[in-house]
């Protein structure tokens, strides 16, 4: 087996426990067909269902969502050729600190390294970004996607495949408003220039499942992700009742939704973002596949204003997207010395 390389060892508290804990309350299953069709039989159902998982999970699967199964299969067909391809074509298309987009295996999550290589695409190529963290530096970057020649068809297959989810994605986020009590398009404004980015993940098989993560435990920053994961099953989430972290069991071609921070902030702690991680395995590789819905670099997050009044005030102070994207992937490259930047950062 070799020596275990320490950067990806978990501190002992945070090591996964690989027998799972028996799970008797699911995380939420909510069919979607009802929205989805022109009658729109059930729409209050599935919004008071929508709402009741986000307030007790922060996550729910959808099944009937609308997003083409072939086009999904095709996507995960070209995401597992490129990642058996060579390494000479991966490291083609390597992201460094100007090109934040393409190839990359050495990720560190809360500093400790993630058993896993991905491939990052902007779903709205060009994507403007804040340039730097710095709060006053009001400069620019541009952002733009890098594509392998290998396989053929794996540009093609990521932007449909991308243009397909987004639609889910607007779907939710306008259940999620209606939700939480406020208009449907509430917030779609905030994404007319959106920074989404779509994920391709693959954790190898690991000698060592019992000491590393394929991601260790995280919030997820923007709006909301859907998440494709295979049937090998390895993500976890941390129950909000009691801490125990709970492994979301694969449901076929359903897709795992869960609130990010912004929400977390939009709703005034209504909605929490829940932490989740995910267990790799020594026998089996797995791929998912996450698309995190991020608004344009220059909006302003705070609670919503109809949620806040004098006897629940707001608990976050605003602060800007772009800058708070930016300062968090600083840690992407290297271990730093200091916590990376949480939402709790802005709390009043
Ligand atoms: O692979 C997964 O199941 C989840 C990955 C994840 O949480 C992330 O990339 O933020
Ligand atoms: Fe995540």
């Amino acid at each position: 087996m070799g020596e275990v390389d320490p950067a990806f060892v978990q501190a002992d508290e945070h090591r996964p426990k690989l027998k799972p804990v028996e799970v008797v309350d699911e995380i939420p299953v909510i069919d979607l067909s009802d929205i989805l069709n022109p009658t729109h039989k059930n729409t209050q159902q599935v919004i008071s269902d929508v709402g009741r998982a986000c307030e007790t999970w922060g996550f729910f699967q959808v099944v009937n969502h609308g997003v083409p199964v072939e086009l999904r299969r095709r996507v995960e067909a070209a995401a597992k050729k490129f990642f058996d391809g060579p390494l000479e074509e991966k490291r083609k298309v390597k992201r460094d600190e100007v090109n934040a987009m393409g190839y990359y295996e050495s990720e560190h999550t809360k500093n400790v390294r993630d058993w896993k290589e991905v491939f990052d695409f902007l779903v709205q190529d060009p994507t403007q970004m804040p340039a730097s963290h710095e709060p006053d530096d009001k400069e620019l970057r541009i952002l733009t996607n890098q594509w392998p020649l290998f396989p053929d068809d794996f540009r093609e297959a990521c932007e449909e495949y991308a243009r397909e989810v987004e639609k889910l994605a607007y779907k939710l986020l306008e259940l999620i408003s209606l939700s939480l009590g406020v208009p449907a398009n509430r917030l779609n404004g905030y994404f007319k220039d959106q920074t989404s980015l779509l994920r391709l993940n693959h954790y190898p098989q690991c000698p060592f499942p019992h000491l590393a993560l394929g991601v260790g435990r995280h919030k997820d920053a923007g709006a909301l992700t859907v998440l494709a994961q295979d049937d090998v099953g390895g993500l976890e989430v941390r129950r909000k009742s009691d801490g125990e972290w709970i492994p979301v069991t694969p449901t076929p071609d359903a897709y795992i939704i869960n609130v990010g921070d912004l929400f977390q902030v939009w709703s005034n702690d209504k909605y929490e973002s829940v932490e989740h991680r995910v267990v790799v395995n020594s026998t089996k590789e797995r791929f998912s596949i996450p698309f995190f819905f991020f608004p344009s670099h220059n909006t302003i997050v705070k609670p919503l204003e109809e949620l806040v009044n004098e006897q629940s005030p707001a608990k976050y102070r605003e602060y800007n997207w772009g800058k708070f994207f930016v300062t968090r992937n600083r840690s992407d490259f290297k271990k730093r010395d200091v916590e990376n930047i949480q939402i709790y950062h802005f709390r009043v």
